[in-house]
């Protein structure tokens, strides 16, 4: 069997969303069998449009931009539409994350939009599959594992006033890579069960 592939396609504003998604693709990376590859969702070309085509789950990233996911990305969800008419990626594994300057931000609100545009799309979720850390307990750490306790999709919190170099947090890059190696064996899965059945 060929490769599982993996595309994480992502906007980010000031470059902090973007170490998410390099981190992302990392994970995706570092699992057997799967090939990942990282799209600038403003670049709407036929190179981008090509890879989604091909690839067995997608990973939608987006900062969280006035409680919403950013007017870049929701215009590349707009540019899908035609796909979305022909079913193009009806039964893709999908799953998301976002990045803000609150710990809370409404992140929520923007993981939940991703998923309903997978839904939209016929697209499988994949949650982040990861308990809370940080404060969720009191013997908690800022260099937990989820530490700001996402269940649907992977945050990542960036301070105003710290560039990417410094922000996001380590521990929230290894949250997005833990999300990048879940969908890829998610994906593994899927692209196994499906050849069985299909034999
Ligand atoms: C137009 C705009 C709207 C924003 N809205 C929010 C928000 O609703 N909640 C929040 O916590 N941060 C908000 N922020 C802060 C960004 O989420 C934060 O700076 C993030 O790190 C930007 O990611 P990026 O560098 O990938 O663009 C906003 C920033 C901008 C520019």
């Amino acid at each position: 069997m060929s490769d599982v592939r993996v595309s994480v396609v992502f906007h980010s504003g000031y470059g902090h969303t973007a170490r998410q998604a390099e981190a992302a693709v990392r994970g995706a990376e570092g699992t057997e069998g799967v090939r990942a590859s990282l799209h600038d969702a403003t670049v709407l070309d036929e190179g981008l449009w090509s890879a989604l085509d091909a690839a067995d789950a997608i990973v939608f990233g987006t900062p969280t931009y006035m409680g919403g996911v950013s007017a870049a990305f929701q215009t590349f969800a707009e540019a899908t539409s035609s796909i979305w008419q022909r079913r193009g990626w009806q039964g893709k594994l999908a799953a998301g994350f976002t990045n803000s300057a609150g710990t809370n931000g409404n992140k929520d609100t923007v993981l939940s939009a991703l998923a309903v545009f997978a839904a939209q799309h016929g697209m499988v979720w994949v949650p982040l599959g990861l308990l809370p850390g940080g404060e969720y307990s009191s013997r908690g750490h800022r260099d937990d594992l989820n530490r700001l306790g996402g269940f649907t999709g992977a945050m990542a919190q960036s301070s105003s006033d710290l560039g990417p170099d410094l922000a996001p947090a380590d521990s929230d890059l290894r949250t997005a890579e833990h999300l990048g190696a879940q969908v890829a064996k998610a994906a593994l899965r899927f692209e196994h069960g499906r050849a069985a059945v299909m034999a």
